[in-house]
């Protein structure tokens, strides 16, 4: 399959990587004026997580592809948009015109209406994820690391059509296993609840590794997501069985489950280790989703004390 990445950034690099060693063919698009600054190929200093769950280490420099401009004929079978929730807007503008007969995989966070953010485009050719991986680049090395499993969802039907199917074929045969999600728009806005949760935590612990350390810390992340779940329901959203959970065990029995699993020696530590070490996750990337959250929350009138009170850590 002939694919593009939207972005050289971590998530479509990463994904790039696996996508290419399995056959495929793939380019990165990059902004007018970045192809110099990013070079003809990524020092890659990875674990590869779908052969064995602490993954394997892989050390590579390899070759990329970089493209300043996508022409509206282009021949591309699939085009993967994984750039951060604030940057999907310009994502779809750009290609609004230039979607030729591509099939569209939206791979990142989402706090908008996933329907609405995408409305320019055509929704039939459009297929919805999320990578299962993560990490950061220092300078142009790409450290972190790739989990067997990867998220497919379903906006509206959208996984009951020919392209979501090639795209799960393209995955399972790149040896990913796909979690199967079928609310997705829910999924999308839980996760990102999460990720506010541990935002405010790591902020106003001052790293990763402190709040994961922290025991009430992670507490109060809990007490902070199961606060945000109402918004999740404003919204429009369903309390899925994360949510619920969340709701009802109590934090610090979560706190404890989360402790265990941030601090093993797992592959899921160790790509947040390496997100936080390359300095991947900047103060805007951080207090960019409380501060989305808390927004929302203030729209739709739903109370938030203890996110608020916490605003000073992301204002
Ligand atoms: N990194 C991680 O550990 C994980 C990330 N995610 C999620 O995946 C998504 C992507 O994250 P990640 O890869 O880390 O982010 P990055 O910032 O590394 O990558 C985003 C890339 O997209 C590019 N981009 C954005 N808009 C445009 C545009 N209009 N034209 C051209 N290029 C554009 C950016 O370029 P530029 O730099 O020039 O803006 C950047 O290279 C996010 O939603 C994130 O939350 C999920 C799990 C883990
Ligand atoms: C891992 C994290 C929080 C930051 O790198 C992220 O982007 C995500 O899980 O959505």
């Amino acid at each position: 399959m002939k694919i593009l990445m939207f972005g050289r950034g971590v998530i479509s690099t990463l994904y790039g990587w696996a996508l290419e060693k399995a056959g495929n063919e793939v380019d990165f698009y990059v902004r007018p004026g970045r192809a110099a600054d990013f070079g003809s190929s990524v020092d890659v200093d990875i674990r590869d997580g779908r052969a064995s769950s602490k993954g394997k280490p892989v050390q590579e420099n390899w070759p990329i592809t970089l493209r300043e401009d996508l022409e509206p004929d282009h021949d591309y079978d699939l085009i993967i948009v994984s750039v951060n929730h604030d940057q999907l807007d310009s994502a779809v503008d750009f290609l609004q015109p230039r979607v030729g007969g591509a099939t569209i995989l939206i791979f990142n966070n989402v706090w908008a209406d996933p329907a609405a953010a995408i409305s320019r485009l055509p929704r039939e050719q459009v297929t919805w994820g999320f990578p299962g991986g993560g990490g950061g680049f220092d300078v142009s090395t790409l450290h972190g690391g790739i989990v067997r499993s990867i998220f497919l969802g379903d906006i509206d039907g959208s996984s009951r059509t020919d392209r979501h199917r090639v795209v799960r074929e393209l995955f399972t045969d790149a040896e990913f296993s796909i979690s199967d999600i079928a609310d997705f728009r829910s999924w999308l806005w839980f996760h990102f609840i999460l990720d506010a949760g541990i935002m405010v935590g790591w902020l106003r612990m001052g790293s990763f590794d402190a709040l994961v350390r922290s025991r009430p810390a992670l507490k109060e992340v809990v007490r902070l997501i199961r606060e945000m779940i109402p918004v999740l329901t404003a919204k429009g959203g369903t309390s899925r069985f994360g949510a619920a959970a969340a709701r009802f065990i109590p934090a610090s029995v979560i706190g404890f489950a989360m402790q265990k699993l941030l601090t093993g020696d797992n592959l899921f530590t160790f790509i947040m280790t390496q997100a936080q070490n390359t300095g991947h996750n900047n103060y805007k990337a951080q207090a960019d989703y409380p501060r989305d959250v808390l927004a929302d929350a203030r729209r739709l009138g739903v109370a938030v004390p203890r996110l608020e009170a916490n605003e000073p850590a992301f204002r």
